[in-house]
């Protein structure tokens, strides 16, 4: 059973406003994601803030502490509602490949994208630990926490990100 997950909180401040909302053919950009993710799980959450009218759960232990926080509460969620493993989007790639995404689910146990670390497959089983490392005010990086519990790398382009809104224009010529 696998729970897909979108990290959807943080700042977005190279944006200036809240870029999971941003539209990208009548869409937001949030939903693109979460409409690609819907290939991997019939039960997607988005990880941060509520947008719209979708729910969102809260990052855990607390927000604001990345996209760590995010996958913390993904992992939570999964464990309480028997899901073995989460797969992690970011809000702001629309254009997530199939391609990525299958090689992600062919990864057996976790594996992380090495160029985009908040996409990944992770086991639910981290929970606790991650709940821990957080609370213990470790490390907030997501790549170093991938490799201290010997996520595996993959290798494989990463998608396009929306970081500004100038990039928003450079998603149509791809
Ligand atoms: N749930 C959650 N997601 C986060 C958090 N910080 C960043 N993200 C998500 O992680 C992805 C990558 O975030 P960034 O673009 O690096 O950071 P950002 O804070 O959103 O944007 P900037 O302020 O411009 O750096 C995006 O999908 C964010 O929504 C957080 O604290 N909690």
């Amino acid at each position: 059973m696998i729970l897909g997950a979108v990290l959807a909180g943080g700042r977005s401040s190279r944006f200036g406003t809240d870029k999971a909302l941003a539209l990208w053919r009548g869409r937001p950009l949030i939903e693109h994601v979460v409409a690609a993710l819907q290939s991997v799980s019939q039960t997607i959450v988005i990880c941060g803030r509520a947008h719209g009218s979708a729910a969102a759960i809260p990052d855990r232990p607390m927000p604001d502490l990345g996209p760590l926080g995010g996958l913390n509460a993904a992992l939570h969620h999964a464990r309480a509602h028997g899901f073995d493993r989460v797969v992690t989007a970011p809000c702001d790639t629309p254009l997530l490949d199939e391609g990525l995404l299958d090689l992600i689910l062919s990864s057996a146990g976790d594996a992380w994208l090495a160029d985009m670390p908040v996409i990944g497959i992770w086991r639910s089983e981290h929970a606790a630990a991650l709940d821990a490392h957080l609370q213990g005010g470790g490390d907030r990086s997501m790549r170093r926490w991938a490799r201290l519990i010997d996520a595996r790398p993959l290798a494989y382009a990463a998608p396009f990100n929306i970081n500004r809104p100038a990039d928003l224009e450079m998603l149509d010529g791809r």
